[in-house]
């Protein structure tokens, strides 16, 4: 399995705690893609642009999504780049989970929160959740993937 990590870069690193921890519960699923997105000499100037221009980055990073089985986005610190992804992966048909924790004092974007259709075989889903469950929220979604496959 695939998986495409989104989180915020450019966007603010506050939430860089809880990326380690969403990256290394999903590569128990598959490979993550995206694995730097959780690396902490990744400060919000971004993956080194002496090295990598923001082209390389976006074409990479869009070449990965296109190739993702699934996507999976921590949205709580709102970013540009992840909204994007979010925008070219429903354009792809792509299976997403979006995680949001309420506790920030946040309210999600309702073109983010407003792409669940709510249906049980929406394509995008928005799961509200609090740290200490982020493995459990986790395991309980690509558990439900597995079983979907089974049956297909
Ligand atoms: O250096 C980077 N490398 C990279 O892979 N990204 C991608 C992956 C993240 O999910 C997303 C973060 O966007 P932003 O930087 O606008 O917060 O964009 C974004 C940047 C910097 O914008």
């Amino acid at each position: 399995m695939r998986i495409y990590f989104c989180g915020s870069i450019r966007g603010g690193r506050q939430d860089l705690a809880i990326y380690q921890r969403i990256v290394q519960k999903l590569q128990t699923f598959g490979k993550v893609l995206t694995e730097h997105v959780s690396h902490s000499d990744i400060s919000e100037k971004g993956e080194d642009a002496a090295l990598k221009g923001d082209k390389e980055i976006h074409d990479r990073d869009v070449e990965w999504l296109v190739t993702a089985d699934v996507i999976v986005a921590e949205v709580t610190q709102p970013s540009l780049g992840v909204g994007y992804e979010l925008g070219r992966a429903v354009a792809m048909h792509k299976k997403i989970l979006c995680l949001f924790r309420p506790s920030s004092g946040r309210v999600l974007s309702a073109m983010i929160r407003g792409a669940d259709s709510g249906s049980q075989s929406s394509l995008f889903k928005v799961q509200d959740y609090t740290e200490d469950e982020v493995e459990r929220v986790l395991q309980d979604y690509f558990s439900g993937l597995s079983t979907n496959t089974d049956t297909q």
